[in-house]
């Protein structure tokens, strides 16, 4: 695949900064450049060796723009597999403005969101699920969605999908060859090893497709709920949690309406708290629309805190919310125990099984709240290097190879004719092939694409 235009973009966010990088490709992007910069060496860009770097001015006739940084990296060597230059001008909003207008005057169009890594992607320098990690590399706020990101990005995912896809593929090609002898009875696909194989390929399948749940909370921040009656300290405690004064506090119940939400990681694992609308019956209108999206944030909530004022508790509001959702994961906590004496505590931990105790107004407690959430998730799957997926594409792709590989190793046990079997072993190859791009389609790369940032 080769370009006959070139591109350019700001590949630095766009504003005021100390530098900002302005980033062409395309096979004139070198020698376009070359003109409208002069070195203070004298030096032509086209003569010079690929990554090195050079200081001159970018000049527009007689004018000059900016002192600048130059940058040459010669395709396929680049990121992009093409020619590509970097202009590091002065961070200045016009500036850059200007060095663009300038390269848009003078052979270069400007690149539409991801283009450089779809260039990149369709010359070969990375693969599909490595260019969609390129994206999720930036967006990453924590460790551990960046740990993913960074491992898919060099390619560990894409690995394990080729390897597969190369194993299936011999095995197919072995069955197709049967075909041609569908006269004569011969078999050059040994039967069991093949039933291994396939074995062996829905296990991994399987395991993949399960790391998706983990993987999608972990991209997004895993939900937590924080629910409770009216005034028991949710907003305070999500403040605490957040480190920052988000939600109001007062002592009027009834305060928080809608839910308020944020992110943050504790020790690498990206959270996503939601304080919720205390639940009570009331005639307040707004309120209890406030009511009801508590409940839908519970819905999609992966973990709930539970929050209660020891000073004035009522169990079966507690049993109430486990009897509405039993599948999911309810953290009983006891706020305000700075008003509580010890004999209150005493009680209150006899009837709760794992209660904690905390109190958010004074932030005692919390590092134990914290590492309780830690717990909860099972971030072992998250050591080592077992792979994770956390992208829904990838996620369908795996689910409609493994349905293919199911067919075939029905067919194998019924005996099914190779030409049958053929079929459905291409379909599966099919869907492997979609995760690392062996097989696309425009809208299929339109679409990933588009969600790029513009100069990625
Ligand atoms: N200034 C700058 N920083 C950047 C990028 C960039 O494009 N420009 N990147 C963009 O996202 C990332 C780095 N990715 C890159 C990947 C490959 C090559 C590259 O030139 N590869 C050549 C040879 C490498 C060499 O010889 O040292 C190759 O693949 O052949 C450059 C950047 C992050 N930082
Ligand atoms: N003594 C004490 N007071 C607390 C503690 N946590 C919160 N409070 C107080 O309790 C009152 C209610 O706190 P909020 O955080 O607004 O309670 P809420 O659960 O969000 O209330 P609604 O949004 O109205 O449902 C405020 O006056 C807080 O200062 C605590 O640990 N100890
Ligand atoms: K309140
Ligand atoms: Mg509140």
């Amino acid at each position: 695949m080769s370009y006959t235009d070139n591109i350019v973009a700001l590949a630095t966010p766009s504003g005021t900064g100390a530098i900002a990088v302005i980033r062409a490709s395309g096979p004139d992007a070198i020698t376009l450049v070359d003109k409208l910069f002069k070195s203070i060496k004298d030096k032509k860009l086209v003569k010079q060796k690929s990554h090195t770097i050079h200081l001159g001015n970018i000049v527009d006739g007689g004018k000059i723009l900016d002192e600048a940084l130059v940058s040459i990296f010669k395709g396929p060597h680049s990121y992009t597999g093409e020619n590509v230059v970097e202009i590091s001008c002065h961070g200045s909003p016009f500036i850059q403005q200007q060095i663009i207008q300038l390269l848009l005057r003078n052979g270069c169009r400007a690149a539409s969101a991801g283009e450089f890594t779809l260039r990149a992607f369709l010359n070969g320098k990375m693969d599909l699920s490595q260019a969609e990690a390129v994206a999720d590399l930036i967006a990453s706020d924590s460790e551990a969605a960046h740990d993913i990101a960074m491992q898919q990005m060099r390619g560990g995912f894409s690995n394990e999908i080729q390897e597969l896809r190369q194993e299936l593929l011999n095995f197919a090609s072995l069955i197709e060859l049967e075909l041609d002898f569908s006269q004569e009875d011969v078999e050059f696909a040994d039967r069991t090893q093949f039933n291994e194989l396939l074995t062996k390929i829905s296990n991994v399948l399987k395991k993949l497709i399960d790391s998706f749940a983990l993987g999608n909370v972990i991209k997004n921040g895993i939900p937590v709920a924080i629910v409770g009656q009216p005034n028991v300290g949710k907003s305070t405690l999500l403040n605490v949690l957040l480190n920052e004064e988000r939600a109001i506090v007062s002592e009027i119940a009834g305060t928080t309406r809608d839910t308020v939400e944020d992110h943050i990681s504790i020790k690498g694992i990206g959270f996503r708290f939601i304080d919720t609308a205390g639940i009570r019956e009331t005639v307040d209108v707004v309120e209890k629309i406030g009511i009801e999206r508590t409940f839908e944030k519970i819905e999609k909530a992966r973990l709930i805190i539970y929050l209660f004022d020891g000073m004035d508790f009522d169990k079966s509001e507690l049993e109430q919310i486990q009897k509405r959702y039993p599948n999911k994961q309810l953290l009983s906590i006891c706020n305000k125990m700075d008003l509580l004496n010890p004999k209150q505590k005493e009680k209150i931990a006899s009837e709760i099984p794992n209660v904690l105790f905390l109190s958010a107004k004074f932030k005692t407690g919390i590092s134990e709240l914290e590492e309780k959430l830690l717990s909860l998730v099972d971030s072992g799957a998250l050591s080592g290097d077992t792979t994770i997926i956390t992208n829904s594409r990838h996620y369908d792709a795996l689910l409609k190879a493994l349905e293919e590989i199911q067919k075939v190793k029905e067919g194998l046990d019924m005996e099914l004719s190779s030409d049958l079997m053929a079929i459905d072993i291409r379909q599966a190859l099919y869907h492997l092939g979609e995760i690392t791009g062996s097989v696309t389609t425009d809208d299929l790369l339109g679409n990933i694409f588009s969600n790029f940032c513009i100069g990625k």
